[in-house]
């Protein structure tokens, strides 16, 4: 098995971020006059706007050649490759000890294998399955000019016939790290459930994210069937979550004192930066660790998956304030009812609770700059909406806008940005608004924060924190590491974690889905 690939690929192309989005790793060159590039390569005498060069597999490709497409999917092969580690060791598999089969009375059935439906190493999923006729389409995502059918095929998640540990001998960790999310104990209670499935004796608990691999006095928590049995029902982590942390060597370090050999670890863009971090540290030192990461947020941000688990949770929670904001507003004499909803870095929660909820007029997300004042301004809007329908909604995402506020430069614990208030400063500036040109408003302001996030995951969720944390286990004994376990086009894949963490996913204002809220909430442009 090939050893997975640092990519960082460098695209030339004329048409600015129409093509190459669904890998995010082929970055556009843009030249200083007429939209024209320059490929760098010296062997390629034609017009740039033609070439790509991806440096992670040292291919260069040019669409004028006509095996640029075959290049380009040995390329893809290679990163979306599975990290193992037999790509260190040479370990002969044995035979699963993952059976339902004797769970059950048996059948008469002769062919166990048929009936587990263990899945073959050589299973791939689709990550993409729309052909977009031209890069002008909504959503479109193309890797050439002329949008060719390109097949991005990734690796099918699920139990294999082999395995590559002894389960008697396995000691597995858990950890959840940086905010909370719906679903974290469903996904623990699932890993622990599967692993004795498998026969693991030994499994721990990491308190308190990866901070439970370095404060002194905090002690893993053995963990069990019997003692997670029930976790599903409340929101939060059972075994606390953190941001920041120690050095990676310091992780490492302690992952062996305990001698782990599994790590399953929970979290969002951070988590699974560190979990990378944490796999190349052990198999820089030659250590027989999987480790498997769940992704976990309810901002969706990120990238390649359908969606993260808590999402459609929190989109739940969020349109539950949204209603309230509704009906504030709508009993109210010019009632103005303002929601503010998470999302560090991405509007996916205030686009889908806008759309589930219906109920709202005007929906700011980061990714759609606007402005308040001004002809074109949310605020003129504003002023319209009470003349015509006598009240009105607007959803704000927490990183929408900005670009009106003052920066603090300041960072959490884990490095992230501190984002600056945009629903306070919206709710003074309507006022201010409606105040200065003599228009009654009653502004009702509602900030559900960590509402959204601290409840225990809806029925969809659920079913995905089921299958996510058992394919982690799944991929874990397969041999993976550096993988994480999610849902692609409705399938259950591994992907590996360096593909998945090149940037924040983030809402395309060309997407469909974008310009169905438009046509939901009814706005404008504001900008
Ligand atoms: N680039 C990184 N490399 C290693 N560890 C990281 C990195 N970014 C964040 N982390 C660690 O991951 C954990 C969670 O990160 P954070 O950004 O707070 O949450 P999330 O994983 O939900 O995005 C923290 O303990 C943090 O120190
Ligand atoms: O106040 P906290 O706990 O630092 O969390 C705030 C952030 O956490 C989130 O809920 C989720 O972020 P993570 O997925 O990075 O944990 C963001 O929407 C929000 O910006
Ligand atoms: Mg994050």
């Amino acid at each position: 098995m090939a050893t997975s690939l640092k990519t960082s690929s460098t695209f030339c192309s004329t048409q600015q971020n129409r093509w190459l989005q669904p890998t995010r790793d082929l970055i556009l060159h843009s030249s200083s006059h007429s939209n024209v590039k320059q490929c760098k390569s010296k062997k390629i005498k034609r017009p740039a706007s033609l070439c790509v060069k991806a440096t992670s597999s040292k291919v260069e490709l040019d669409f004028n050649d006509p095996s640029w497409k075959q290049k380009f999917q040995e390329d893809w092969e290679k990163r979306f490759n599975l990290p193992s580690i037999t790509d260190i060791y040479d370990l002969k598999p044995r035979p699963t000890t993952f059976s339902l089969k004797k769970n059950r009375t048996p059948t008469g059935d002769e062919n166990v294998d048929m009936w587990n439906g263990y899945v073959n190493n050589d299973d791939r999923a689709l990550l993409k399955v729309i052909k977009y006729s031209s890069p002008t389409s909504a959503g479109a995502e193309c890797i050439d000019p002329d949008c060719s059918w390109v097949e991005q095929w990734v690796h099918r998640a699920g139990p294999r016939k082999e395995i590559y540990y002894e389960p008697e001998e396995v000691k597995a960790a858990i950890v959840t790290c940086g905010g909370l999310c719906p679903g974290l104990n469903d996904v623990i209670r699932q890993i622990v459930f599967t692993l004795e499935t498998y026969g693991v004796k030994n499994i721990v608990g990491i308190p308190f994210g990866y901070r439970g691999f370095f404060e002194k006095g905090l002690k893993e928590m053995p963990l069990s069937r019997r003692l997670v049995e029930n976790i599903n029902l409340n929101g939060g982590s059972f075994l606390g979550v953190s941001r920041g942390g120690a050095k990676t060597s310091e992780i490492v370090d302690n992952i062996q004192a305990r001698r782990i050999d599994m790590l399953f670890v929970l979290g969002g863009n951070g988590t699974h930066a560190g979990a990378n971090a944490i796999h190349e540290e052990c198999r820089k030192r030659k250590l027989k660790v999987s480790v498997v990461a769940v992704p976990k947020t309810i901002d969706n941000d990120i990238l390649l998956m359908d969606k993260t688990f808590g999402f459609d949770t929190a989109v739940e929670e969020a349109q539950r304030a949204i209603n309230s904001a509704y009906i504030e507003a709508r009993s109210a004499y010019h009632g103005i009812g303002l929601v503010k909803l998470m999302g560090r870095s991405s509007g996916f929660i205030a686009m889908h609770a806008s759309l589930s909820s219906g109920q709202v007029d005007v929906c700011l997300i980061p990714e759609v700059p606007f402005t308040l004042d001004g002809e074109l301004g949310v605020l003129g809007h504003l002023e319209h909406l009470l003349k015509t329908k006598g009240f009105c909604v607007v959803c704000v995402a927490e990183a929408a806008g900005q670009d009106l506020l003052q920066k603090s430069g300041a960072t959490d614990a884990s490095g992230n940005v501190i984002l600056s208030d945009i629903g306070v400063h919206m709710q003074q500036m309507i006022k201010t608004h409606f105040k200065d040109i003599g228009v009654p408003a009653d502004v009702k302001y509602i900030d559900p924060t960590y509402m959204v996030r601290a409840c225990r995951a809806n029925a969809s969720d659920a079913i995905l924190c089921t299958v996510l944390g058992q394919n982690a286990v799944h991929g874990a004994f397969a041999g993976f590491s550096g993988i994480t376990s999610c849902i692609c086009n409705t399938h259950y894949v591994y992907l590996p974690i360096t593909e998945v963490i090149k940037a924040p996913k983030r809402v395309n204002p060309n997407s469909r889905m974008w310009h169905r809220c438009l046509t939901s909430t009814g706005q404008p442009d504001f900008h």
